[in-house]
């Protein structure tokens, strides 16, 4: 999916939302337990539910992995129902040597090899750009690189000043000639909406995956405000606001009401530029 493709899913369903998929077997309500496969039972009512407020949807790799075949078994068919109008994100955090990359790169990316093929993963900066331009090299998928993270810890070192910028600013500085606004986004935390504007100022037509809104806290109104651009340039996660929004059998109505209260905020949010 290019940046223009994007924009008009955006367009479409008034829409910048993700739902981000962080199915833990510990909060899957009871009844689903019976089922054989309960994350992908829980992930497909999720994605029933939510798909007409969402454009996109981000798996986060982590609570696959920890399931361990079964797990990446249950997120191959997740991945094979997600609504191909819907922009698919692996969030892996993925980035080593070169010839390491480039197989992380056909995990995520080349069907034949390994059964998926998302749109994007998320990427780790620190090893630099022969860890990145692997993955760039698949034509038609996206790099999503960490630049300023929504946690506590991304002051540790994104934040740390280094001639005169911070560590963050010099990723993304350095990092947007590898690639292009069609194969290359940046992560930038909602908890940390007041940097969007000196980030919009290095990228301005990049989009920008931003997590944190919901359990974290992050406010979307803000994320809007400093982020924008005339392409919207925004894909806004909620996960567990949105997937735990109940624990009970009515799990997906609700998850639908959290999204669909999310959606009507960003058409609101979008109507200068529809
Ligand atoms: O800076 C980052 C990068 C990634 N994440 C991921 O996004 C979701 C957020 O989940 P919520 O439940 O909506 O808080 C999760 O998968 C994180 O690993 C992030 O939060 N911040």
């Amino acid at each position: 999916m290019t940046a223009a493709e994007l924009f008009g899913q955006i367009q479409k369903k008034k829409s910048f939302l993700c739902v981000g998929l962080d199915t833990d077997i510990q909060r899957i309500p009871e009844f689903l337990k019976k089922e054989k496969d309960p994350v992908f039972e829980f992930n497909k009512r999720i994605i029933e539910a939510t798909h007409e407020f969402a454009v996109a949807y981000k798996p986060n790799i982590a609570f696959y992995e920890a399931q361990g075949p079964k797990g990446w078994e249950s997120l191959q068919k997740t991945l094979e129902i997600i609504p191909k109008d819907c922009f698919t994100i692996a969030d892996a955090k993925r980035g080593d040597i070169g010839n390491t990359s480039k197989l992380y790169a056909r995990a995520f990316f080349d069907k034949e090899a390994s059964g998926m093929s998302f749109d994007s993963v998320t990427v780790a900066p620190y090893m630099g750009e022969d860890s990145v331009t692997p993955f760039l090299e698949f034509e038609g998928k996206w790099v999503i690189l960490l630049a300023l993270t929504s946690n506590k810890g991304s002051s540790d070192f994104q934040q740390i000043l280094v001639d005169d910028d911070k560590v963050f600013q010099k990723v993304l500085k350095t990092s947007k000639n590898w690639g292009n606004t069609d194969n290359m986004m940046y992560v930038v935390g909602a908890t940390k909406a007041e940097a969007l504007q000196e980030i919009r100022q290095i990228v301005p037509d990049h989009f920008l995956l931003v997590p944190g809104v919901g359990a974290q806290g992050g406010s979307l109104e803000e994320v809007a405000k400093n982020g924008m651009n005339s392409q919207c340039g925004l894909l806004v996660n909620s996960s567990r606001g949105i997937i735990y929004a109940s624990s009970g059998e009515d799990f997906a109505e609700v998850a639908a009401l959290e999204a669909e209260k999310l959606q009507k905020e960003m058409a609101s949010l979008l109507n200068n530029l529809l």
